[in-house]
């Protein structure tokens, strides 16, 4: 949503109150939802309770913030936002700045959902198992992470959302289904929420999990098996509401569904866990492969994709529980030479995921530069897919790609990149070979000042730092991009390298 052409009401915020000292105040640690960080349901009445500029309780699009904090951080001023207080403020804010991301600037200040009733109207079941999750974390530190959840459905559909506090990229989604058996880990950092419902009624495999980064919440839709209303969720389990550490390196055995070729030397293998299991790797995240060849133990790690950028590039037999390994097959690599050989149903052993990568670093960026080289390509895919997502629409106005190869039969989803620059007038992609065939007219050669002035020149003259960096790659590429960067003063908080 672009801001309108029109006079600005903006009022000067006293000293210490800038969008940098809210972000600070926020990662502060300092309680700002005032009620200890456990998610509750808000009923109108208890809303219009918190109507005082020391207490201030705003809903917006049914999510009910603590403003009181913020108050002096309004860059339309106290008087303006005590107008939408203690009440449903969703359209005050959305006539006036609809492009606000009120999600991500308050997310510190989330006390809960708005409810329309008095009585929630929700499952009694459902009920218990959110008390159960609130009872467990009201007893402990307000600053741990939450998670609470709520129901819907549809004749055909039945969702749960779970509201989390995780620094969500982290965050991964596993699921068991066996029949109507439904087990939902959210795994928090080092922890493990469970959520575990002998459903109402029978639902299909797989099931779609839809995560909103920004916001934290993990969105998990089943399709009923036979369209009917349900009269509750289901039955809490015994573990239902259960936190546990996470210590374990695990290894599960998922099943080749398909392996096909990329480029000359690189595949693309489909992997479906064996017995209904789902698990969502978040962004940026590589998992540990296992495998024994030869009689010795080989583990090496990769960086899942999305299986395609595109639908009509969907590889054979991918559904929404698959993980997709891009692989590049080296001439001594073991590791490589095995999962490039993989038939069909064939098991590959693949760990916990693991990765560093905090999307909340993006934050307040408005263009994403990615320079990947070869496979470092990998982690570089769903980064594209989450920033020109639907709702990172305002967000990134710009996504480039500067992609290194040696030469143009190299170029790993040319044809997926060239379609996605030709349909999505935020992305391009650029390509550099090292070792250029003699027809290549393209840019040639090795990372440098010029190539960047050339392919991402608003990146290079505004020196705002409006853009963030990712890179990828050999060694060699990394150490020559991370000099670059240092060289032209670019701040370590603007780029992240990943670790090859
Ligand atoms: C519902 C009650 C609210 C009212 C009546 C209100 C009013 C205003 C006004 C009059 C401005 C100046 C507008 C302009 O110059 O374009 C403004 C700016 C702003 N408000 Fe609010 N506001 C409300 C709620 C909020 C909330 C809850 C947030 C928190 C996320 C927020 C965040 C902002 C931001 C970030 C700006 C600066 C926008 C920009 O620079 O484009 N406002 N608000």
């Amino acid at each position: 949503m672009l801001k309108p052409e029109k006079p600005r009401n903006k009022v000067a915020l006293k000293p210490g109150h800038s969008l940098m000292d809210w972000v600070r105040l926020s990662h502060s640690g300092v309680d700002l939802t005032g009620v200890g960080g456990v998610l509750q349901d808000v009923t109108p009445k208890q809303l219009a309770a918190h109507s005082k500029k020391n207490d201030a309780w705003i809903a917006i699009k049914g999510r009910v913030y603590n403003v009181t904090h913020y108050m002096n951080f309004h860059p339309g001023g106290d008087t303006e936002l005590m107008r939408g207080v203690g009440q449903d403020g969703t359209t005050l804010f959305s006539q006036i700045h609809p492009w606000v991301n009120f999600e991500s600037l308050l997310q510190k200040c989330l006390v809960g959902h708005l409810v329309s009733h008095e009585s929630t109207g929700a499952s009694p079941v459902l009920n218990k198992a959110t008390r159960l999750i609130g009872k467990l974390f009201t007893k402990r530190d307000p600053q741990e992470k939450t998670v609470s959840m709520k129901w819907f459905q549809q004749l055909a559909t039945v969702s749960l959302q779970f509201f989390t506090r995780g620094d969500f990229p982290q965050t991964r989604v596993m699921l068991f289904k066996s029949h109507r058996d439904l087990t939902v880990n959210l795994k928090l950092g080092n922890v493990i929420h469970t959520t575990h419902v002998l459903l109402e009624d029978s639902a299909l495999w797989p099931c779609k999990v839809r995560t909103n980064y920004e916001s934290g919440v993990v969105e998990v839709c089943l399709t009923k098996a036979s369209p009917n209303m349900w009269h509750r969720l289901g039955e809490p389990q015994e573990d239902d509401g259960q936190k546990k550490e996470m210590l374990e390196q695990l290894y599960d055995p998922m099943e080749v569904v398909s392996v096909s070729s990329v480029t000359h030397n690189t595949k693309l293998i489909v992997l479906r866990h064996k017995h209904n299991i789902m698990d969502t790797i978040p962004i940026g995240c590589s998992v540990p492969v296992l495998a024994n060849i030869d009689g010795v133990d080989v583990v090496r790690c990769y960086t899942p994709v999305t299986a395609a950028l595109d639908e009509k590039f969907l590889p054979p037999g991918w559904s929404e529980d698959c993980l997709c390994l891009m692989v590049k097959q080296y001439p001594e690599g073991l590791m490589s030479r095995f999962l490039c050989s993989l038939k069909l149903q064939d098991t590959v052993n693949v760990g916990q995921a693991s990765g560093s990568l905090k999307l909340s670093m993006m934050g307040g960026r408005t263009k994403l530069c990615l320079m990947a080289a070869g496979s470092g390509f990998t982690p570089m895919v769903k980064l594209i897919i989450w920033a020109l997502s639907a709702g990172n629409k305002k967000k990134f106005q710009e996504v480039c790609l500067l992609f290194f190869n040696m030469t143009s039969r190299d170029i790993l989803w040319q044809d997926q990149l060239d379609r996605l620059a030709a349909t999505d007038a935020r992305f391009s992609a650029a390509y550099v070979l090292t070792a250029p065939d003699d027809d290549w007219s393209g840019l040639t050669g090795h990372l440098n000042l010029e190539m960047l002035q050339t392919v991402v020149p608003s990146f290079i003259e505004q020196k705002t730092h409006d853009t963030f960096v990712c890179v990828c790659g050999p060694d060699s590429f990394r150490e020559s991009a991370m000099r670059l960067l240092g060289d032209m003063g670019y701040p370590e908080d603007f780029y992240f390298v990943f670790q090859g």
